[in-house]
């Protein structure tokens, strides 16, 4: 099996690295031809991962042309909100047996597609050649050879088998699912939740309130999931509170450290910077999935108060009064 993975941010370096750790053929595609140079010659990428040894045997390249022809798997690595336009680019140098791998986590905002379905659209392969990975992986964690899991989802599970091998290393551990829907809510939900916390520990609140947002996280997550069509136990997994609360606790998280940026009183420019040029999904994402969330009639208040902060002028604390301020309810309902 060949690997190509499409994107050398940080997951997409840290998931190449696993990739070759699991004896698996990999490139990778840089946009700037500086960057992959510099992998091939010092083995660091060292705008994302700095201090990170990469496998001699992970060959770079910038040229599209030159990564994707021939490739049995392509894993895509880039934002949710560019992917669209990224895989039209690259579609006329992909063979039409290929298989699909998307690591990002979000939903698209002009189309409300999760990306597996921005991946068939584009792609015209069936849906059953496009798998998620997804799961609790902070990618400087991950290229560090720290122990993880998590979960390769793909509604054909003779493939996500085969991709569950290839990912598969001695710190790597990769679990497969048919749920492809549970897993990409679960990821792009997370993200949104994470803003959250982070907006409350940047405003300095403690331990029950981190906590009681991740929870309430959670029920709006398993609310919006099943009206899509998710299974709650993937909710209860890897993919659901698994990334929920890796995400929601790690100083690493570049959604919950823009969060804290808001909480300290950061306008969103500044936040931005706290995040060193990467991405953080959720302040995108919160749009688009409170327009899901909108469609299926679901209340999802921590999405809406994260959507109102980052795109309403709301501030924090006004944010947490009305949050706290809604009429009460049962911890339980649809
Ligand atoms: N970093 C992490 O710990 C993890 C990230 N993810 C997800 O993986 C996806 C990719 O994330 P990262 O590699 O972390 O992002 P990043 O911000 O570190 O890197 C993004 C990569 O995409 C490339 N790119 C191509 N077209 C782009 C465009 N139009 N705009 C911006 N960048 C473009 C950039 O050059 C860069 O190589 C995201 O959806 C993220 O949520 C998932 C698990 C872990
Ligand atoms: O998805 C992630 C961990 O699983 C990374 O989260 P951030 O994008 O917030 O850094």
């Amino acid at each position: 099996m060949r690997a190509v993975v499409m994107g050398a941010g940080s997951w997409g370096t840290a998931a190449a690295k696993v990739l070759v750790d699991a004896g698996t053929e990999t490139t990778i595609w840089a946009r700037r031809s500086e960057l992959a140079d510099r992998i091939n010659a010092e083995h660091t990428n060292a705008d994302y991962l700095p201090g990170i040894t990469l496998p001699d045997a992970l060959s770079a390249t910038s040229s599209v042309a030159d990564a994707l022809p021939g490739a049995d798997v392509v894993v895509c690595a880039v934002p949710s909100q560019s992917l669209r336009a990224n895989l039209t680019e690259w579609m006329p140098h992909v063979g039409s047996a290929t298989t699909f791998v998307s690591l990002a986590k979000g939903v698209e905002t002009s189309t409300l597609l999760r990306m597996s379905e921005v991946i068939a659209e584009v792609s015209g392969v069936p849906s059953g050649q496009v798998a998620v990975l997804s799961g609790p992986n902070l990618a400087r964690e991950i290229a560090e050879g720290q122990p993880a899991a998590t979960v390769i989802a793909c509604t054909d599970e003779d493939r996500a088998r085969e991709l569950q091998l290839a990912f598969n290393t001695g710190y790597f551990r990769p679990y497969t699912n048919t749920d492809v829907i549970g897993c990409e809510i679960g990821g792009a939900v997370k993200n949104v939740i994470a803003l959250a916390c982070g907006m409350a520990s940047g405003v300095g609140f403690g331990q029950n309130t981190l906590a009681t947002i991740i929870t309430r996280g959670l029920a709006e997550t398993i609310r919006l999931g099943v009206a899509v069509g998710a299974q709650i136990e993937t909710l209860a997994g890897l993919a659901g509170i698994g990334d929920l609360v890796a995400t929601c606790s790690s100083p690493l998280s570049r959604n919950r450290t823009f969060g804290a940026r808001l909480g300290e009183g950061a306008t969103m420019e500044q936040a931005q910077e706290a995040t060193n040029g990467q991405v953080a999904e959720g302040v995108k994402s919160c749009t688009s999935v409170r327009a899901l969330a909108d469609k299926f009639d679901v209340e999802m208040p921590l999405t809406d108060a994260v959507h109102r902060v980052c795109h309403g002028g709301v501030s924090v604390g006004d944010a947490v009064s009305s949050l706290l301020g809604r009429s009460t309810k049962p911890e339980i309902y649809d």
